[in-house]
């Protein structure tokens, strides 16, 4: 064995160990197979051998030992490794990676042999079903899969009650249906399941935990709205998410990968380079904008979806191929889907596992979509032959009153209708998972008696009425809630594929308390932002940044910026710099410190809403600080804020008179200033008047008083109305330039007799010119307010997002 290099594992968290050994010895593993060996150290054994390929198990090893392509693991006495022998976890342990070694350095040492020509196949069988998609998702984050139940869940809102006593359940790889009338509460009992609304009464329980903020980022909600920036194509706002929501550890090639499978897997390949696109303005369709919405939520490889309404605005086949891939995505990677869907077609209809019929706000049916027509049945109501079980379904709610109270009280949980619908709910509501069958419940077999935590064997009701009585505390160790008995139960249910319930990443019951499986997944979850605040503030500096650009430096924006540079360097073309054209030099001024103050803070007024947006979609699924948003704003936009004026500036100004660089780059900068105070005032506006047409209003009355008040158009305001003067930022802006152009540019000419120069002509002092002006702050109290302007309305701004803006839904 020839060890040819070393390396840490834990730096390459999702490398594969035989993908390490290759990236050393150089080889293209699908080639052929790589000699020599590196040797790979960790701080967790155990976490390397997980990621080996299948089979993993040491007896599987030993099977698999003769299979040239296969891995297998020998300790450093030779032995096949047996289960007790193998490294225990959190030690310092090293494994060596070999190609053809038959031992190894010490016993604490796992020897991990085998070829680097691994089939492709047995590199990506990391998931359930060894599918690809698996060893994608799994290299983002390893994740239980989730078992939702929600009990009694009661909510108001307005002062209405919009959800009262709705329970349910879904499983690991099984979609539920949330259907109902328009206004039935679909929406609203997703926002509570997602914790984005807090219900009045009742329990969201994921794997029996109350649902709390560190559960909540198990969840990924895709809104009803596709909610993107306009100018990005797909691809980049999929990398753009991928590189904010998922962590720092994995390398920029490993997110790449990540997107191009989801990319994949969505069918989104042909249009990745498109621009998103907005209304009247060519873009993504509507299913494909769609699939993108859900893409982005793929990325972080959630345990828990809850979709609103995906088929919105869908045809009729684009919702059938968007469903079944949400279907098989649920069934390959054990995802627990909800979503609320409208009339869906009968073969849609019957691809959920589970339907959840609302009506005001109250269950109509919950249990199998398979049957939901005999429980209707059931009530004396019949579908016809070859009639939507969706649209029949609905179009009960919608019948006589009679009908409908009869429908929500066999629907109730101590219904016997609703029980022979396979509905868990035991006579007081509460949720229990054992099967319903015909009054009794089934046996379990040996395997499948439930157990506690602890081991304890837990007794199996033979009643519904006895399944009521269960034990709330283990005998044995006092520690699990009733909640977690009946999951225990329903894991051991009849029927239900333990073997499938088994987590396979990590070989463990998907209950147990794999205390290694939950470490994996507490690195992922419990730190509160997914990647660190300078990753974010670059990705979002950058994305800001590409965003802006086509808006700010838009054809129009620039043939409007050159025009009126045309204009105002006609206007005022070639001053003379005679007493009589001070009034004009002054009017260029005022006129250009006014426009480009409009300009930003209107452009940041408008723009900021629908940014925000975005930003509050993203905040409310917790992909970044808001800090970061809020900072690499300024940095993302503010250099591309500069071109319209810079450019407006170095057209009319050299129009308009010649002064020195010194002068031309003076002026310039105090233009720009003036530009970047106006946009702080403009993005506190957007921020705090939700409303557009009020932002309108207060962004008109601010900008009009900056003007009057300014110090050009009146120079005798009252004096009781003074101080208004030093609330306008035109006004220090406006003086300065003077200062500036006045004080550091050519003199004025005059016929009186201020000052002799000596050529013999005459020339009106800079400080008589100052003073004419009305204004007595000197150049650095300007300059110190507009500073402070920018500085108290950028803080202003945050304040109110912080805390009055903080995202919902
Ligand atoms: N914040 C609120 N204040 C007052 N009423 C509300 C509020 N949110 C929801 N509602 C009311 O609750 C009811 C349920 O709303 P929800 O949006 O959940 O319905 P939905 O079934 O999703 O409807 P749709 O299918 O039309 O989207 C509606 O009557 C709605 O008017």
């Amino acid at each position: 064995m020839v060890v040819t290099s070393a390396v840490n594992i834990d730096t390459m968290p999702r490398l594969h160990p035989l993908e390490a050994l290759r990236s050393f010895v150089g080889r293209d593993s699908s080639k052929e197979p790589a000699q020599g060996a590196a040797l790979v150290t960790s701080t967790n054994t155990a976490s390397i051998l997980k990621r080996l390929p299948e089979p993993r198990r040491p007896e599987q090893h030993c099977a698999a030992a003769n299979e040239p392509d296969s891995c297998r693991v020998h300790f450093a006495d030779g032995s096949c490794p047996h289960p007790c022998r193998l490294p225990r976890r959190g030690r310092r342990e090293r494994v060596v990676i070999d190609v053809e070694a038959e031992r190894c350095a010490s016993e604490r040492e796992a020897l991990v042999t085998g070829s680097a020509h691994v089939p492709r196949a047995a590199m990506t069988t990391q998931t359930s079903n060894g599918s690809e998609a698996g060893a994608q998702f799994s290299a983002v984050g390893k994740q239980r899969p989730v078992h939702l139940q929600f009990q009694n869940v009661g909510c108001s809102a307005g002062g209405r009650q919009i959800l009262s006593g709705i329970s349910g359940y879904v499983r690991p790889g099984e979609v539920l249906a949330v259907m109902g009338p328009s206004g039935s509460g679909k929406t609203s009992l997703l926002n509570v399941l997602s914790g984005r609304l807090k219900p009045d009464a009742g329990d969201v329980l994921l794997n029996g935990e109350l649902l709390n903020k560190h559960l909540k980022r198990k969840i990924c909600y895709v809104l009803q709205e596709d909610i993107f920036f306009a100018h990005l194509t797909l691809r980049q706002t999929l990398m753009y998410t991928a590189q904010l929501r998922l962590p720092d550890r994995l390398s920029h090639a490993e997110k790449v990968a990540h997107v191009d499978h989801i990319i994949d897997t969505l069918d989104l390949t042909r249009c990745q380079h498109t621009r998103i696109g907005e209304y009247m303005k060519g873009g993504l369709s509507g299913g494909e904008k769609k699939r993108a919405n859900i893409g982005c939520e793929l990325l972080t490889n959630p345990a828990l979806m809850l979709l609103d309404e995906p088929s919105t605005g869908l045809d009729s086949s684009a919702t059938y191929s968007l469903i079944k891939n949400l279907k098989e995505y649920a069934l390959k990677e054990r995802k627990t889907i909800v979503l609320t869907v409208h009339q869906p077609s009968s073969q849609v209809f019957y691809m959920f596992d589970k339907l959840l019929l609302l009506c005001n706000g109250q269950t109509a049916y919950f249990g199998e979509v398979g049957n939901v027509v005999n429980h209707f049945n059931s009530l004396g109501l019949f579908i016809q032959p070859h009639y939507n079980p969706a649209d029949f379904v609905l179009e009960q709610l919608k019948t006589t009153e009679d009908k409908l109270q009869k429908i929500l009280a066999a629907a109730r949980p101590n219904s016997k209708s609703q029980l022979s619908a396979d509905t868990p709910f035991s006579s007081t509501g509460s949720l229990y998972s054992a099967p319903y069958t015909g009054g009794d419940a089934s046996e379990p077999s040996e395997k499948d008696v439930p157990k506690c935590k602890c081991g304890q064997k837990l007794p199996w009701p033979s009643t519904i009425n006895e399944q009521e009585e269960l034990p709330k505390i283990c005998k044995n160790c006092r520690n699990s809630s009733a909640t977690d008995l009946s999951i225990l139960i329903e894991t051991a249910r009849p029927g239900l594929d333990l073997e499938a319930a088994t987590d396979q990443d990590s070989g463990t019951s998907t209950w147990s308390n794999d205390s290694h499986s939950n470490e994996l997944e507490e690195e992922f979850f419990t730190d509160r932002w997914p990647t660190s605040f300078w990753t974010q503030f670059k990705v979002l500096t950058v994305r800001n940044f590409r965003e802006a650009r086509p808006r700010v430096l838009s054809r129009l924006n620039l043939i409007l910026t050159v025009a009126l540079a045309l204009l105002a360097g006609l206007v005022w073309f070639q001053l003379e710099r005679t007493e009589e054209s001070i009034a004009d030099f002054q009017g260029w001024i005022f006129f250009s410190t006014n426009y480009w103050m409009l300009f930003s803070l209107f452009g940041a007024l408008f723009n900021f809403p629908s940014q925000q947006q975005v930003v509050n979609k993203e905040r409310a699924s917790g992909a970044y600080r808001l800090s970061a948003f809020y900072l690499s704003r300024v940095f993302g936009e503010l250099p591309l804020l500069m071109v319209p004026p810079t450019l407006y500036f170095v057209i009319s100004y050299p129009m308009m008179a010649g002064s020195s660089a010194v002068t031309f780059i003076q002026l310039l900068l105090l233009l720009l200033l003036n530009s970047i105070v106006a946009e702080s005032v403009g993005v506190f506006f957007g921020v705090a008047c939700m409303d557009f047409q009020v932002g309108n209003t207060v962004g008109a009355i601010f900008t009009c008083g900056t003007q009057l008040f300014g110090g050009f158009l009146s120079t005798h305001i009252p004096s009781w109305l003074g101080w208004m003067r030093y609330l306008s930022m035109v006004f220090y802006a406006y003086q300065n330039m003077q200062i500036v152009e006045f004080t550091n540019g050519a003199p004025f000419r005059t016929p009186s007799s201020w000052r002799v120069w000596t050529d013999g002509a005459t020339f009106v002092p800079p400080e008589e010119l100052l003073s004419r002006r009305g204004g007595e702050l000197p150049f650095w109290a300007n300059l110190s307010a507009l500073f402070a302007f920018m500085v108290v309305f950028r803080v202003l701004g945050y304040v109110v997002l912080r805390f009055f803006r903080t995202p919902t839904h």
